[in-house]
Formats: C-alpha cells, structure tokens, sequence
C-alpha cells in the first residue's frame, strides 16, 4: 500500500463547520497544501517546516488509528487538511465503507481525484481575496464533475465586504450548490507560537463578525445560504485536535 502524510488523527469530536456541524466526527488532516491562505488555521498541516512532523501512513495505518478511537462504531469521517486532494484516499475510503464508516472531504477545489464520487459529501471551500489566493475556476469546476453523485455544497469564509460580494458572485455561479458562510477567525494559531494553541484567541471579535455577517446578509434579503460560526472554535478557542 502507498503511504500518505498524515498530520493528525483525532476524534471522535462535532464536526464544527458547515453542512454536517454537530455531527460526531473522526478527522483525519492530511499534511501539505498547494495553497497558502493569508488567515489559514492549520499551517502545521501546511507550511512545509512542520513537514517532519507529517507520518507516513498506509490506509490500513489511517483505518486502524480510526477504529481504535471510535472504538470500532461506525461514524462521519472527515478528510481535512491541508489539502487531502494532493493525495489519493481511495484505499482508506474503502476500507472504512465495507465496515460502515461514511466520508466528509473539505478541500479549497484546486485539484479534482475521481475517488471524490465515493465520499457521501464533498464540502468545496473556494477561497475569497483576503486569502490572496486566487481560484481556478476551471479546476473548481472539475471537482463538481468528479464528485458525481455525491452531495457537494460549498463553503465559504468572509472576513470583510469584498469577501461578502465576492461570495454573492460565486452564489449566481452555482445556484445550485447549497451555501455555508462562515465568519473568519482573525486570530488563528501563528505558526511561530511554540504551543499554537496557548494562543490568544479574540472570541469577541469573532463573534461580532458573526453577528455583521448575518446583519449583512438578510440586509440584503440574500436569504440561500446558511449562516454558521466555527463551532468548535466557540467551544475550544485555537485548541488543537478537537
Ligand atoms: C483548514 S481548511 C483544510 C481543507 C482545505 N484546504 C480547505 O481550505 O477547504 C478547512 C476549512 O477551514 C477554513 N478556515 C481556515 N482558516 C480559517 C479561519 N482563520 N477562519 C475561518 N475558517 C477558516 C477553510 O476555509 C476551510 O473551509
Ligand atoms: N471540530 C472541528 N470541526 C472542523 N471542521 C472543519 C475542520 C478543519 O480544520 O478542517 C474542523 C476541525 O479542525 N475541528
Ligand atoms: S487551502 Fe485550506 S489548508 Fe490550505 S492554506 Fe488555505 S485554509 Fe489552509
Ligand atoms: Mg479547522
């Protein structure tokens, strides 16, 4: 079996973002990412220094960590990153659906696999301008394609105004994919802090972000997507692994 980096295995927690929030979770962060978002929460599982830090698993590695902390009860099984397309998760994806297991994959749609019609859903999370990362619109639009029958909605994070009109944009390209907004946290782990997670976290702040986003939004009478904080971030602030 081919060996993928793994940066973290942890759960069972709430999925905390989107259209599965709540829902018990095992996640599975894959290391490396071909982005470099500007306010990116997960650069131990980005920036290539921590890189040493990233183990080399086989599927069955990944699926035997999983079953041992979910104590072998089949659960949503999120596939995070980083960016989990670079690799090829189609070993895991099937090891843990002939044992009941089911699939979240969050990745920015910057690169299309066709494992992606295995997963149940696949949560795209295109990037806005305060990332400084710039979509490939073409890319994107073969993730759509790849996952076939799986649910596909999206997902994005809004820092300020030109985030909110670039994500009303996007909404009248793809009127038919469900929409999550998400208000940024502008005060994630640094990657310099030697314990990220001691990091202070301005919970204020992003809770009157939320409250200008969903202002904002039914201003506008812009009443599609659905409105929703990072939940874990509320409950565990910058703490990792939950
Ligand atoms: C860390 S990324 C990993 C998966 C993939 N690379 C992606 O960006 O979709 C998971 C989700 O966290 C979001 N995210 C990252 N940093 C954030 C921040 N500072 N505030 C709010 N959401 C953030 C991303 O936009 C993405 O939807
Ligand atoms: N609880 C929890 N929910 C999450 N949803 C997306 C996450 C991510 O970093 O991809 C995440 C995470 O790291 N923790
Ligand atoms: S695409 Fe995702 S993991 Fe990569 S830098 Fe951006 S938020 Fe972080
Ligand atoms: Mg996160």
């Amino acid at each position: 079996m081919n060996r993928l980096r793994i940066a973290e295995i942890f759960g069972p927690t709430i999925q905390g973002e989107g259209a599965v929030i709540g829902v018990p979770t095992v996640f599975v962060r894959a290391g490396g990412c071909d982005y470099r978002c500007s306010w990116c929460d997960s650069l131990h599982a980005v920036d290539s220094k921590f890189r040493h830090d990233w183990k080399p698993m086989t599927a069955a590695d990944i699926f035997a960590e999983i079953e041992h902390l979910s104590g072998g009860v089949p659960l949503a099984l999120s596939l995070s990153g980083g960016n989990p397309a670079i690799q090829d998760f189609s070993q895991l994806i099937a090891l843990g659906q002939a044992k009941g297991y089911r699939f979240v994959m969050e990745t920015q749609g910057s690169i299309a696999q066709n494992w992606f019609s295995e997963l149940s859903t696949l949560i795209l999370s295109p990037k806005p301008p305060s990332s400084g990362e710039t979509v490939d619109w073409a890319k994107f639009d073969d993730c759509i394609t790849q996952a076939k029958q799986a649910e596909t909605v999206m997902k994005i994070v809004i820092f300020d105004v030109a985030d909110y009109n670039w994500a009303r944009e996007v909404a009248t390209r793809y009127p038919d994919l469900p929409l999550y907004l998400q208000p940024g946290n502008h005060t994630p782990p640094p990657l310099e802090a030697e314990d990220a997670e001691d990091a202070e976290i301005n919970m204020e702040g992003i809770m009157n972000r939320y409250e200008w986003l969903i202002d904002k939004t039914l201003g506008d009478h812009w009443y599609s997507p659905t409105i929703l904080p990072q939940l874990h971030v509320l409950v565990w602030g910058n703490k990792r692994g939950v």
